[in-house]
C-alpha cells in the first residue's frame, strides 16, 4: 500500500474525529479506560486519552497490516539489511535478546555475549585496583544513553560516572581538580572513533592523565584507538550493526557496567529482551509497540500534530527527552524514502521535547493547556519510589494524572482567559518501579516504535547523514576561526568570525 492510499484512507476518519471532543469521545466509551492499555512486564500504558476511537484504531490496525509493520519488525530482528542506506542490518537487538533467526543475527548476539563478559571482568578488574571514577567521553549515542542511565539508577553504585561530550572547555574546567587520575579511569566512547569533540576531549584528558589512571575504549574503529594510545587489551568493541543512538546495550554502557555493576546492567539487557520478546509476538492489538507507533503516526498524519512532549514525572527520568530526542529526531528525521527513489509523501518525524514534572507545570504547561497548537502529551511516572517521602510521592503522582485529565477534558468558562478547550491528548506510562528492568523496557518500547513509525513511512529509521553538512562546515571555518586573515567565502560567516576575533582578542 502507497503512501497516499494509507493517508486518504485515514482522512475521513481524522475528519470524523478532529472537531469531535475527546470528552465526548470518553463519555461515549467508558470502556476504553481498560481496553486502550496495556502491560508488559513492569510497565503498563494507558492509550485511553488519545483522539481515536474503535474505529479509527481498526483503521489503523488494518493500516499496519497492509503496510507489513510487524513483517517488517521481524526482518529488523532477523538482520536483515534494514539500513538501505550504509546497506547494514540494525541489530541492537542481538544486544539482549537471542531472538533474531538467520546467521547474522545469532553471529551478533554471539558476539555480543562475548564481550558483555569482558566488559564485566575489566570493569571489576578497574573496581579491584581502586578506580573510583569513570569519566566517559562520548557524544550523541556515545553519551544520551550511559548519561541517562546513569542518572536513573546511579542512586546505588560502586563508582561515580562523569559526562565530557561538547568541546567547552567550561565542563573540563570544573571537573579536572574534582577527580584524581590515579583513580580515574578515561572511557573513550566512540563508534566511530572519528567524532572530532571526542578526540578533542579525549587528547586534553589524556594529557591530564599523565599515564596515571587506565585509558578504555568503546568503538568498532580499533586501529584508530589503538593508534590514540589505549592498549589493546582495554578496547572493548561494537559493530557497524548497532547505530550510535541504539548502542546504549552494547560497550557504549561500559561506564554503567562499571558503575552499577554487571548485575544490575544485565538487568537492563533483560527488561529490554522482555520488551523484545513482547513486541515480536504479541498480537498486533496486544502490541505495545505498535500501539505507540499507532498514536503516534495519527497524531502526526491524520491530526496533523507537529510536536511531541514528553513528560517524566520523576527526577531520575529527567534525562529521559534528551535521550528520545536523539533516538526519535535522529532516527525519524527524514524526508526521503528509504530506498532513496522519491521524496516521502506525508509529514515524518514531530519535534520532540520535555521536561520534568512537576517543575514543568511551572513553565510551559500554560502553552500545553491554552496554546493555539495541540501538543500530545507522555507523561511517565513510577508507582512505587525508592524514598519514604509519600506525601510527596501521592503529590507528584496527583499532579500527574490531573495534567492528563485536564488536558483531555478542560473546562468551560464564561471567561475566555479561563477557558480550557481540552480534547488535548496524552498516553501515560506507569513504571512499577525505576529499576534496570522496567528503564530497560521503556527504552526498548520506544526503539521498536520508532522503527514501525519508520515503517510506515518508508524511511530509514538507521542511517543520519543530515549530520554530516554541519560538521563539515565547521571544518572549513575552522581555520578561519583560529585565524583572522584565512578566507571565509560565506559573507554572513565572515563577519561573524571578524566580530568574534575582534571582541575574543581585544
Ligand atoms: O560514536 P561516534 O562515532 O563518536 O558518534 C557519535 C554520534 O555522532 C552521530 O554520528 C551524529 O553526529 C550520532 O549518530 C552518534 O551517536
Amino acid at each position: 500500500m502507497q503512501t497516499q492510499d494509507w493517508l486518504n484512507t485515514l482522512a475521513p476518519e481524522a475528519a470524523r474525529l478532529i472537531d469531535t471532543p475527546l470528552p465526548r469521545l470518553l463519555a461515549a466509551d467508558p470502556e476504553r479506560a481498560q481496553r486502550d492499555a496495556l502491560r508488559c512486564g513492569p510497565l503498563f500504558a494507558s492509550f485511553a486519552r488519545q483522539r481515536l476511537d474503535g474505529a479509527a484504531w481498526d483503521t489503523l490496525f488494518r493500516l499496519a497490516g497492509a503496510r507489513g509493520l510487524l513483517g517488517q519488525l521481524r526482518r529488523q530482528l532477523d538482520g536483515e539489511p534494514v539500513n538501505t542506506s550504509e546497506s547494514r542490518p540494525a541489530l541492537h537487538t542481538a544486544l539482549r535478546s537471542a531472538l533474531g533467526k538467520g546467521t547474522n543475527a545469532e553471529a551478533a548476539h554471539a558476539e555480543a555475549r562475548k564481550t558483555l563478559g569482558r566488559s564485566i571482568a575489566m570493569a571489576d578488574a578497574l573496581a579491584g585496583q581502586g578506580i573510583t571514577d569513570i569519566l566517559n567521553i562520548g557524544i550523541g549515542g556515545s553519551d544520551l544513553g550511559p548519561r541517562l542511565v546513569y542518572d536513573a539508577l546511579g542512586a546505588q553504585r560502586r563508582m561515580n560516572v562523569h559526562f565530557l561530550s561538547s568541546p567547552d572547555g567550561h565542563t573540563l574546567q570544573d571537573l579536572l581538580p574534582r577527580l584524581d587520575p590515579a583513580r580515574t579511569a578515561v572511557l573513550l566512547v566512540s563508534k566511530s572513533f572519528g567524532t572530532e569533540e571526542t578526540l578533542l576531549n579525549g587528547e586534553v584528558v589524556r594529557e591530564w592523565l599523565g599515564g596515571r589512571g587506565s585509558l578504555v575504549a568503546a568503538t568498532a574503529n580499533v586501529d584508530k584507538a589503538r593508534a590514540f594510545g589505549v592498549d589493546a587489551d582495554n578496547i572493548l568493541p561494537l559493530w557497524d550493526w548497532v547505530g550510535g543512538r541504539y548502542s546504549l546495550w552494547s560497550a557504549v554502557g561500559f561506564a554503567l557496567v562499571a558503575a552499577l555493576g554487571g548485575d544490575r546492567f544485565a538487568e537492563l539487557l533483560a527488561g529490554a529482551a522482555e520488551m523484545d520478546a513482547h513486541v515480536a509476538s504479541a498480537a498486533e492489538r496486544d502490541n505495545l509497540a505498535l500501539r505507540h507507533a499507532l498514536v503516534a503516526i495519527w497524531n502526526r498524519n491524520a491530526l496533523g500534530y507537529a510536536s511531541q512532549a514528553v513528560l517524566p514525572y520523576d527526577q531520575r527520568l529527567r534525562l529521559l527527552p534528551n535521550y528520545l530526542q536523539q533516538l526519535v529526531m535522529e532516527s525519524l528525521g527524514k524526508s526521503v524514502l528509504a530506498d532513496g527513489s522519491a521524496s516521502v509523501a506525508c509529514s515524518t518525524v514531530p519535534v520532540l521535547w520535555g521536561g520534568s514534572g512537576t517543575d514543568c507545570q511551572h513553565s510551559f504547561f500554560q502553552a500545553l493547556h491554552q496554546g493555539t497548537d495541540t501538543v500530545p502529551a507522555e507523561f511517565v511516572g513510577v508507582a512505587r519510589p525508592d524514598h519514604g517521602y509519600e506525601a510527596m510521592h501521592r503529590m507528584l503522582m496527583a499532579n500527574l494524572l490531573a495534567q492528563s485529565e485536564a488536558l483531555a477534558n478542560g473546562v468551560d468558562h464564561v471567561d475566555p482567559h479561563r477557558q480550557y478547550r481540552g480534547s488535548r491528548p496524552s498516553t501515560v506510562i506507569l513504571l512499577d518501579a525505576l529499576t534496570p528492568r522496567s528503564l530497560g523496557a521503556l527504552i526498548a518500547l520506544h526503539e521498536h516504535s520508532v522503527f514501525l513509525q519508520s515503517a510506515m513511512w518508508g524511511i530509514n529509521a538507521f542511517d543520519q547523514w543530515g549530520v554530516e553538512l554541519g560538521k563539515q562546515t565547521a571544518r572549513t571555518l575552522a581555520p578561519a576561526v583560529a585565524n583572522p586573515e584565512a578566507r571565509v567565502s560565506d559573507p554572513v560567516s565572515a563577519a561573524l568570525i571578524q566580530e568574534f576575533h575582534r571582541v575574543a582578542r581585544g
